[in-house]
């Protein structure tokens, strides 16, 4: 049986962008924050980038359908009646096991619980649920309406029937499934991506290269559509941060150790387009001005 009822508990940046192809796709979904205010600038966001799809074509219906089938609200007990739950919370084990607990006691037992963290290995996540069979990774990419792939992702326990399921729900929303079929930190993507982006921070920590000539270099001689330090601004430096925590915890190999310069930003909230400097620093209608301070 296709999902037809999502809950999404964590409505920034990814949790959003998930809920609007829910949306234009057909699908019933409820974006939760605990911030009233995160959901406000979720509503408007949404509204504006599923206008501009329908406008071009790429999305079909009319947006005032699509806003329709989103409900925001900051209570979790909507996931009673969800077939299938997506924890969007910060990248932090301990922020994503007390928000999977308490999901845990509201959903139905035959719920499918999905994570969309960048790293975290699923089987920990798992541990928070009463039925870790039904709990497995959906590792959406940034901007959500605008990029194809979702890693579907087992953890130890989860069962075929779950990951099927969760594979027919991407494909439902008209995106590629990249199936990760044995649990690690970092997953596919990110264990590939993370490790330049990294190399790119070393690279201007140590005064080798400019954010800007090492994005220029990454689109022109790598064939990138958008530079290292521009995506990093998108994702967010705590995002990053988080992600490459995560991994370093679980495998304490060296390789994976947080640059300075991120942890730097970080501890500065310089985090990137949503708080106007990160790598590069923006106006309010975030539009680039130049690089930011080293
Ligand atoms: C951290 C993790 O765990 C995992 C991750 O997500 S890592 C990050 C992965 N993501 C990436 O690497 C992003 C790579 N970038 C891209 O693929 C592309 O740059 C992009 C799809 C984001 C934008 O496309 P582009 O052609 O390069 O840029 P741009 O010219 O700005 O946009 C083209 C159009 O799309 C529109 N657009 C951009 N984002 C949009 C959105 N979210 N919704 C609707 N429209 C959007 C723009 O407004 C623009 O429209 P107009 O032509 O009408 O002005
Ligand atoms: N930003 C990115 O490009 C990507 C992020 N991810 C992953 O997605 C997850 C979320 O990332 P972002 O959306 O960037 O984070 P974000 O910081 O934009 O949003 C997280 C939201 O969760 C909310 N939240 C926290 N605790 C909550 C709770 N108990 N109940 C309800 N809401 C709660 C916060 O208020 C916040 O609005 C992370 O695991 C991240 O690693 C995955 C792919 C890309």
């Amino acid at each position: 049986m296709a999902v037809q009822k999502v809950f999404i508990v964590g409505g920034g940046t990814m949790g959003r962008g998930i809920a609007q192809v829910c949306a234009q796709n057909g699908i019933s979904v409820v974006l939760c924050d605990l911030e009233q205010k995160v959901l406000d600038e979720a509503k408007k966001q949404i509204s504006w980038s599923a206008g501009k799809l329908i406008e071009k074509g790429k999305v079909r219906g009319q947006l005032d359908e699509v806003m329709g089938l989103i409900e925001f609200g900051t209570s979790l007990d909507k996931a009673a009646d969800a077939e299938m739950i997506i924890e969007v919370v910060f990248e932090n084990l301990e922020v994503k096991g007390k928000v999977l607990g308490q999901i845990g006691e509201v959903a139905s037992k035959d719920a499918l619980v999905a994570s969309n963290t960048s790293a975290i290995p699923i089987t920990d996540l798992a541990a928070f649920v009463p039925n870790p069979s039904r709990v497995l990774g959906l590792h959406f990419f940034n901007p959500v309406p605008m990029m194809a792939a979702v890693e579907v992702i087992k953890g130890k326990q989860t069962s075929q029937e779950a990951l099927s399921l969760a594979r027919e729900f991407v494909e439902s929303m008209g995106k590629e499934p990249i199936m990760v079929m044995r649990d690690c930190p970092g997953f596919v993507i990110n264990r590939i991506n993370l490790p330049s982006s990294m190399e790119a921070m070393r690279v201007v920590e140590e005064g080798v290269a400019s954010v800007e000539d090492i994005d220029k270099g990454v689109k022109l001689a790598l064939g990138r559509r958008m530079g290292i330090f521009e995506t990093g601004d998108i994702v967010g430096l705590d995002v990053t941060l988080g992600s490459l925590s995560a991994v370093y915890e679980e495998t304490k190999d060296p390789r994976w150790h947080p640059p300075m310069i991120l942890r730097r930003k970080v501890k500065a909230g310089q985090l990137g387009k949503k708080t106007g400097t990160g790598w590069y620093r923006y106006d309010n209608e975030g539009k680039r001005l130049g690089p930011a301070d080293e």
